[in-house]
């Protein structure tokens, strides 16, 4: 692929006239057929071809080190002839052109503050528009963005999609609801022919059921208007699917069931050319990891495209992942692992888990601005807390992982129109899941990092709109408390000076035994 771009780089504002340099150009190719006989005679054309080579040779040292350096070339030891006048010249016309594109990509980067690492990234993209003039888009895509009311790409597409588009691996770390989703599915879409029978040739991998549902659902209304098999691998497919049959163009899946069906059904991944993991920090985690790598492993084509996406982005994970990818692309929007700048962050001293629960039937009472979610920090506290809301007069629903698939669905949807005000959830729905116009998120629990809490109180202020995040802590949670104030001080919030001055904490997992949520006191339940 390199050997392909230096090669058309190298050529790209070189016009060797073939027809004004007829007689040279017969004497060079006689000259080369001559060579091979011994001859020692030189051309005009072959004194050009000797400089340009010349200047591939220093061309190519130089990409190495540098993008622009072009001023190399002027010091080209060749003897000038007036056709190499010329090139020098389209070179000179070249540079200043290449010149200012790469600054006007720069002040567009600038704006939307996108920060980038690696070589030679393709500018980002100014419009929607761009996709059909750079990259052939098709229209049904651009009518499809066009009905789901998106207007401008947001910063993370302008500059994810280009760098997938022009074949290159990428890290993106881009705010919660900031449309990373859109910015791996276009490239997908507008890279692979529809309802082919090919096989699978893009794989998106999702930390959780749900992710993965809604992410297919976003393919499919992207993709409306052509054939593409888009599926998701349930449990039942998982188990039962004819795989060899199956027609699939795009598979979106959780770890664990994509694992199972490589290594239990023979599920053949040789042809995809995409592999997207998204939430790909999550996906890095132990109990992830190795499901990872053997679906890494069984995406066995040389010229698979990877990307990793994700609003927070750990060193130790970058580390891990470069040393699969090749050549990838760092596309990092506003600053690395911080909150999105829309949602108005708020701590309270809740004292202890009583008084929790009072601070929370007391925020209820006086003013309720639903759809408000709360998050807790184990299934069984997700339980007790939905038991105590039952008493009120408020329509609450809860979600976690012992319920069935069906229940777990019915609480997304419930909650999605409307039906549900207050979904009590632990981190199972804390990525990437897409409730339109939350208003609120309640961590009733202190988030158990502060990954966790950039995460959870991203279900709020998503694609433009604002939202409020309240976190309520007891004294369990002070030696944590500084880890989320940083955060929220990134992020442009006002916290006391004093949690600023708690002394930095190593550990970073947050996770206290906490007592049970009840306002009866303990002992008295059976009374
Ligand atoms: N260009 C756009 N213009 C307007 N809205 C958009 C655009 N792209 C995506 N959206 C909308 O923004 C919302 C958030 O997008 P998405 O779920 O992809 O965010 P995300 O960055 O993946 O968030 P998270 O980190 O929480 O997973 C969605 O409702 C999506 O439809």
């Amino acid at each position: 692929m390199d050997m392909e771009k230096s090669h058309s780089f190298l050529f790209s504002g070189l016009h060797f006239d073939r027809k004004r340099f007829a007689s040279d150009f017969a004497r060079f190719k006689k000259k080369k057929e001559g060579d091979e006989l011994g001859h020692d005679e030189t051309s005009t054309a072959e004194l050009v071809e000797k400089a340009v080579s010349g200047k591939k040779r220093r061309r190519k040292a130089k990409d190495s080190e540098v993008v622009e350096g072009f001023s190399v070339f002027k010091s080209s030891e060749a003897v000038k002839t007036a056709e190499e006048e010329n090139v020098v010249e389209t070179d000179d016309t070249e540079r200043k052109e290449m010149n200012r594109q790469a600054e006007k990509a720069a002040l567009l980067r600038k704006k939307h503050g996108v920060h980038i690492s690696g070589h030679n990234v393709p500018s980002p993209l100014q419009n929607f528009a761009e996709l059909s003039l750079r990259y052939n888009c098709k229209g049904y895509l651009l009518r499809n963005l066009a009905g789901l009311g998106f207007k401008e790409p947001t910063p993370i597409q302008r500059q994810a999609i280009p760098v997938l588009l022009s074949g290159r691996e990428c890290f993106a770390c881009a705010p919660t609801g900031s449309g990373k989703t859109l910015a791996f599915i276009c490239p997908i879409l507008m890279k692979l022919k529809p309802g082919t029978k090919d096989g699978i040739r893009a794989v998106i991998l999702c930390p959780t059921r749900e992710l993965a549902a809604q992410t297919a659902r976003e393919c499919k209304k992207l993709a409306k208007g052509k054939k593409y098999y888009i599926k998701l691998m349930t449990k039942e497919l998982a188990k039962c699917g004819d795989f060899e049959k199956m027609l699939c163009d795009i598979l979106i899946s959780t770890p664990l069931r994509l694992e199972f069906a490589i290594r239990r059904r023979k599920l053949d991944l040789s042809r995809v050319e995409f592999l997207v993991l998204d939430e790909s920090d999550k996906l890095f985690e132990l109990g992830f990891v190795e499901q990872i790598d053997s679906v890494v492993k069984a995406c066995s084509s040389p010229s698979i495209i990877r990307s990793l996406f994700s609003a927070t982005l750990p060193d130790k994970v970058e580390e891990l992942a470069r040393s699969i990818m090749h050549d990838a692309v760092r596309v990092i929007v506003g600053r690395k692992n911080s909150a999105s700048e829309l949602i108005k962050q708020k701590l309270i001293f809740a004292g202890s888990e009583e008084g929790k629960l009072l601070a929370l039937h007391q925020s209820f009472a006086e003013s309720l601005n639903p759809p408000i979610l709360v998050f807790v920090q184990s299934k069984e506290r997700a339980k007790e807390l939905y038991k105590e809301l039952a008493f009120d007069d408020i329509k609450a629903d809860v979600i976690h992982a012992d319920l069935s698939q069906t229940q777990r669905e019915n609480a997304v949807d419930n909650f999605r129109m409307g039906k549900t005000w207050v979904l009590i959830a632990t981190d199972v729905i804390a990525r990437g899941m897409d409730f339109k116009g939350v208003n609120c998120v309640i961590n009733y629990d202190f988030p158990e990092s502060a990954a966790a809490y950039i995460h959870r109180i991203g279900r709020s202020g998503r694609a433009g709109r604002s939202g409020e995040a309240i976190t309520f802590y007891t004294e369990a949670d002070l030696p944590f408390l500084r880890n989320i104030a940083n955060v929220m001080v990134a992020s442009g919030c006002e916290v006391p000076s004093w949690i600023l001055a708690l002394p930095k904490l190593r550990r970073k997992k947050h996770r206290p035994q906490r007592d049970h949520i009840s306002v009866v006191p303990l002992g008295m339940d059976n009374a």
